[in-house]
């Protein structure tokens, strides 16, 4: 057997161990196994996919140069990713595709396991151009689109903020990207948003759309089969992160770890990331400060609930892309009953359709009255920030506007007060909508009111009983 290759390799080593720094020598070129040497190709052996990418990032040139004087100027390198861990077959972070299929049709081509034993040597791409990239199916529906995304005041900072990123990944000052609000309010409309329009601006970056349930599937499951690097490097291959529902890591410690561990590679390296979550990044709980403190370096954006017009216009889009008509008296009505969130609105218009359909009856107002009464009186009544207002301000009989007054007159503000601190005890709303809509106030001045609130509680018996009765009023 011809060992030329260990000769050539051992003399290719001795140049690099000049030019680089100890410690990236024995992190990046120790590890390599040289394979073969056929043709002026000189085949290397590397242990991951990041790996190979590393070594083709930072260090191609000088690969390049110390190969050409070794081999003259036709050599060629090639890469053969090999595993250590025979388990890493079972492993399957995500689907990838190997580059040069048909990009138009991802659902049905054979998906490969990027960590297989399987994977195809990978040539260098100063050998052949175009093959560097891996291409992975990015998770998106295609009908999250911005153009199916509508826009009103409840939404406007998040939306154009998503449009500036995907325009301009990891380059503007909005990374993360943390897009919070309550549930069905859009968004993961809005993130994937910005991950198709972000794939269709710069085609050659990896896009990736990731439910945090799934990211704790894929985590766990690498960590029974010893593969926990292999999760992180593929995580950190990725250019654009979007992952969903963030709260869902509370109380997750080791995924967490991991997670701060990928945000800081990506962040470091210029990638952008895109983080969803039901609640401000200052009101999660069971998240490690260190990760908190990172999710505040960027923009954090809320959604809100729609307002009326902007409910108009969302059922009017939905029905257009349903192909239906529908008079303005049955959207006006639909919009002016149905008001906790988008998802309800489509709800609400697809049992309109279907008992309009199934039991073919006109699609009128008066079917609408019907579905959308019993719909409303189905739904369980949740506690909303107007009704506390009402019911506080009833029990001071003070006219409710006056909480929305610029005045620090005593029993207004604790009134405005009391409201903050049972909205934040009884809704789901952030501590910023709590704020927009009692009194116009921001996100600090509803937690100090909570802060003050319960104080008194503590330390003042009278205050106590008025709170409990507004309680009991509230949960009749
Ligand atoms: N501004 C909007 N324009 C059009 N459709 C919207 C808008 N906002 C939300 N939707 C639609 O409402 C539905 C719910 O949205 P989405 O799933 O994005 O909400 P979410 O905030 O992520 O909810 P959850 O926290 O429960 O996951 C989706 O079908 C989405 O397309």
């Amino acid at each position: 057997m011809n060992n030329n290759h260990f000769q050539i390799w051992e003399n290719c080593l001795s140049v690099i161990k000049d030019n680089v720094s100890p410690i990236s020598y024995s992190t990046w070129f120790q590890p390599i196994v040289p394979l073969k040497l056929e043709n002026e190709i000189l085949t290397l052996q590397v242990p991951s996919h990041f790996f190979y990418e590393y070594l083709e990032e930072k260090y191609i040139d000088l690969l390049r140069k110390t190969l050409r004087k070794e081999l003259g100027a036709s050599a060629k390198l090639e890469y053969n990713v090999v595993m250590e861990n025979n388990h890493m077959k079972d492993v399957k972070p995500l689907s990838v595709v190997v580059p040069g299929n048909n990009p138009a049709n991802t659902k049905n081509r054979p998906v490969k396991n990027p960590f297989s034993q399987e994977e195809p040597s990978i040539k260098n791409p100063f050998v052949i151009p175009g093959i560097k990239k891996l291409q992975i199916d990015s998770q998106l529906n295609p009908d999250y689109t911005f153009a199916n995304f509508i826009e009103g005041d409840c939404n406007r900072l998040a939306r154009s903020a998503g449009w500036a990123v995907s325009e301009n990944p990891g380059g503007t000052a909005f990374n993360p990207l943390v897009l919070y609000g309550d549930s069905g309010l859009g968004k993961t409309h809005l993130a994937q948003s910005i991950g198709l329009k972000a794939k269709e601006l710069h085609p050659e970056k990896t896009v990736l759309y990731v439910s945090s349930q799934k990211f704790q599937t894929q985590f766990t499951e690498a960590i029974r089969n010893n593969n926990k690097n292999d999760f992180l490097h593929f995580y950190q291959m990725i250019d654009i992160l979007i992952i969903d529902d963030i709260q869902e890591l509370a109380g997750k410690e080791k995924t967490q770890n991991t997670f701060f561990h990928i945000f800081n590679h990506l962040h470091q390296s210029g990638k952008q990331l895109i983080l969803t979550s039901d609640k401000a990044p200052i009101e999660l709980k069971g998240m490690e400060n260190r990760l908190l403190s990172r999710f505040k370096w960027g923009l954090s954006a809320d959604l809100q609930n729609p307002d009326y017009e902007t409910r108009v216009r969302i059922l009017q889009q939905k029905a257009y892309k349903d192909g239906i008509i529908l008079e303005n008296d049955v959207i006006e009505y639909i919009a002016t009953h149905v008001i906790n969130n988008v998802r309800e609105l489509e709800g609400a218009l697809i049992s309109l359709l279907a008992q309009s359909t199934l039991n073919k009856k006109e699609l009128n107002l008066e079917l609408a009255v019907e579905i959308i009464d019993k719909l409303v009186k189905n739904t369980k009544r949740e506690i909303s920030i107007d009704y506390i207002q009402k019911i506080v301000c009833d029990h001071f009989n003070m006219p409710v506007d006056l909480l929305q007054a610029k005045t620090r007159k005593r029993e207004i503000v604790q009134a405005r007060q009391i409201a903050m601190y049972f909205s934040k005890s009884m809704t789901k709303a952030s501590l910023s909508t709590i704020g927009s809509q009692i009194g116009k106030k921001d996100h600090a001045t509803v937690l100090h009111a909570c802060k003050t609130v319960n104080n008194l509680i503590d330390t003042d018996r009278a205050f106590k009983t008025q709170i409990d009765e507004i309680n009991k009023k509230l949960k009749m």
